[in-house]
């Protein structure tokens, strides 16, 4: 038995998560972290079933004392996710972090300190296998056709912006295409913004509205053509095999990885 603690129980991808671990018969749900007091056990929350004996802590140090997780899920905000990592780490506590927004200066800190003390890590922008095809494929087109705009849509309660997905994406095929700015060398935004971000000279465009769940296009450019590689998540039960498989893989592992494409 693995067992697991979740970070952000309540939330559209906690709820998800723990359902999806208290259902799996190789894994235990021995603890959740919610940052508000709200009921001391899961099955006194409205949000889950009565049969949910399942411990609730509002703080992390306590949590890894009381139940000794061999790995934690955090499906938190980009404001808290670096602390809870790192407070895993040094625990001995294996992170797998679907959460988004880390610096470029967290992951490589993480990284060191994953790989000095030899324990397992991954940090996952996009669960859904998918959505990594989807990348992997990009990387791929941008050795031949190296002009590329990014744009990916997600419901309007996402904080960040752009996605981790979209940042993923865009490093991805950094690595496959030479540095170059985009468009017109003299093109002037008449209003702010509307060229959209610009990540070494790619454009990425981010889409927030309700209805959405999280999409992404990337469309290449070419003379007289433009191939577009589409990803869609109808729904968030589409990021649980990806999960599944992180919690299985990161025992086992003695380094940080960033991205599912690693383990897949
Ligand atoms: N890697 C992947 O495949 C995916 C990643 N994500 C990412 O996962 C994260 C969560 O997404 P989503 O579920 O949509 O967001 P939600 O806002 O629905 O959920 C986040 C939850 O975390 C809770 N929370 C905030 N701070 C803490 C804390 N310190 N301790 C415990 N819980 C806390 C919030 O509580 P409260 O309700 O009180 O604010 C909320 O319930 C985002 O960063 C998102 O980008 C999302 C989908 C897929
Ligand atoms: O906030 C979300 O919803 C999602 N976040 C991740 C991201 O930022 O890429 C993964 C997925 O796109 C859904």
């Amino acid at each position: 038995m693995i067992k697991v603690a979740i970070a952000g129980p309540r939330g559209r991808m906690g709820q998800e998560a723990v359902h999806t671990i208290m259902k799996h018969d190789k894994m235990e749900l021995v603890a959740v972290l919610d940052h508000r007091e709200i009921a001391r056990n899961l099955a006194d929350y409205e949000l889950f079933p009565t049969t949910y004996n399942v411990a609730v802590f509002t703080d992390l140090k306590t949590l890894f004392e009381a139940t000794t997780p061999h790995v934690i899920i955090d499906l938190t905000t980009p404001e808290t996710v670096y602390k809870h990592t790192k407070l895993s780490l040094e625990y001995g506590v294996r992170p797998v972090i679907g959460t988004t927004g880390f610096t470029d200066e967290q992951l490589l800190e993480l990284t060191n300190y994953a790989k000095e003390h030899r324990i397992g890590a991954i940090i996952a922008p996009n669960f859904a296998v998918g959505a990594v095809l989807m990348m992997k494929f990009a990387a791929m087109a941008a050795q031949y056709m190296p002009d590329v705009e990014i744009i990916e849509l997600h419901h309007d309660q996402k904080l960040d912006a752009p996605s981790g997905t979209a940042l993923k994406t865009a490093q991805l095929i950094q690595e496959n295409r030479p540095s170059h700015k985009q468009g017109h060398p003299d093109e002037k935004e008449t209003l702010a913004g509307a060229r959209g971000a610009d990540f070494d000279g790619m454009r990425i465009h981010s889409v927030r509205l309700q209805g959405l769940v999280a999409h992404q296009e990337v469309l290449f450019g070419g003379e007289g053509q433009m191939l577009t590689i589409r990803h869609d998540s109808y729904n968030r039960g589409s990021f649980m095999s990806g999960v599944k498989l992180c919690v299985e893989k990161v025992v086992d592992m003695e380094e940080l990885v960033y991205g599912l494409e690693n383990i897949l």
